[in-house]
């Protein structure tokens, strides 16, 4: 047997196998020339990218995924390990490769490479070592696919956004961070378990940077349409601050925690990400609190020493991020956010790009 340039299979007698497999029917057309496969490329298939990867294969929402690493080995031996599962999954051609050039034509590429903490260690720590992968990776993966929607997860994820944003020369709404989507699941699951409720009916947002300045909206959280803080208020349920305050901790010190006993966080990225990329390309148009370009929000004026990416409540769709929803935030909320923002330019300003 033979493969021919477009993967068709010859047998010995030069006639393709599929061909002769299966007869078309009386009157049928060609295929259209028009349609074309959604493809997603996860660069970087460590534990996040493989989470992610394995996530999006589940749930059905790529034609076809390419793989790209610097370790070959992991790389293949990741790839084979994922088509081994094509007799239980939905159809999707799973491709590998150490070069960039494999991610042409992307719709989707998710950038997962580089450093991650070790126990104790804060996101932004990693800035300078991602940096310079970021350098290396970014100007090759736009070129190959200068039509895509790039969704960076690496951390710092905030910086690393602009950072993608700045290399790639993309318009903004074609950068996306996955930010505080994650930290917003844990919110919500911290929120429904106290309440015992599903997580699913909690409406509540953690903005700004995905690391230790995130804010909590306690004061948009709702549950089914009801407004919580001020549904307590009225049953006169006691909802004291430091209750709320320890659940916000917990968020910030969700990943720290996970970190230190599994060494790495990947299921609820996975999750996270796997969110996003359907509502990115089933133009669901649905809102994320995603990392987007913040100048001009909330008072977030970038300062005069750059323009910060910080997650704020978007409305995902087929174009990247359409646009950002008109939260109201309590004064307190507001200069939080206005102090994460500080906090991701003092270290923006700091990348010289
Ligand atoms: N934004 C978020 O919410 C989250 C972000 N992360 C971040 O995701 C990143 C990856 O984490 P893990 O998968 O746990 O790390 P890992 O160490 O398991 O995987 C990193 C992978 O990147 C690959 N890599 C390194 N240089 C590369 C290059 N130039 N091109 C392609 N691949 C390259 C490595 O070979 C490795 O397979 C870290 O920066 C981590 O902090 C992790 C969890 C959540
Ligand atoms: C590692 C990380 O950024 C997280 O799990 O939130």
């Amino acid at each position: 047997m033979q493969k021919t340039a477009s993967s068709s299979t010859l047998g010995p007698d030069g006639l393709d196998i599929a061909q002769s497999f299966f007869k078309p029917i009386q009157g049928a057309s060609p295929p259209p020339t028009t349609s074309r496969n959604t493809k997603i490329s996860v660069v970087g298939v460590g534990n996040v990218g493989m989470a992610i990867a394995q996530t999006i294969l589940t749930q059905a929402l790529a034609d076809e995924i390419a793989l790209v690493d610097v370790n070959a080995e992991k790389l293949r031996g990741e790839m084979l390990d994922l088509q081994h599962a094509a007799a239980f999954l939905p159809r999707t051609k799973i491709s590998a490769s150490v070069d960039y050039s494999s991610t042409l034509a992307s719709d989707l590429v998710i950038v997962t490479a580089g450093a991650r903490q070790i126990p104790g260690e804060s996101r932004l720590n990693l800035l300078q070592r991602n940096l310079a992968l970021f350098s290396k990776m970014i100007p090759p993966l736009a070129a190959g696919s200068p039509e895509t929607i790039m969704l960076i997860v690496s951390n710092p994820v905030d910086v690393l956004t602009y950072v993608a944003w700045k290399l790639s020369g993309f318009p903004s709404n074609r950068v996306i961070g996955s930010g505080t989507n994650l930290d917003s699941s844990r919110f919500r699951f911290l929120i429904a378990d106290h309440l015992d409720l599903n997580a699913q009916d909690v409406q509540a947002y953690i903005i700004g940077e995905h690391g230790d300045s995130s804010v909590a909206l306690w004061s948009s959280i709702s549950v089914g349409g009801v407004p919580i803080l001020s549904f307590l208020e009225r049953q006169q349920i006691a909802c004291e601050k430091h209750t709320l305050e320890k659940i916000h901790r917990e968020v910030v010190e969700g990943a720290y925690e996970v970190i230190r006993l599994k060494g790495y966080t990947s299921w609820a990225i996975g999750y996270s990400v796997a969110s996003l990329a359907r509502s990115i390309l089933r133009d669901q148009r649905s809102i994320h609190p995603v990392s987007v370009l913040a100048k001009g929000f909330y008072g977030i004026d970038g300062d005069g020493v750059g323009e910060p990416f910080l997650s704020l409540p978007a409305q995902l769709g087929r174009s990247g991020v359409l646009g950002v929803t008109n939260i109201h935030l309590t004064e307190d909320e507001a200069k939080q956010l206005q102090e994460s923002a500080k906090t991701i330019l003092e270290v923006q300003s700091q990348l010289g790009i």
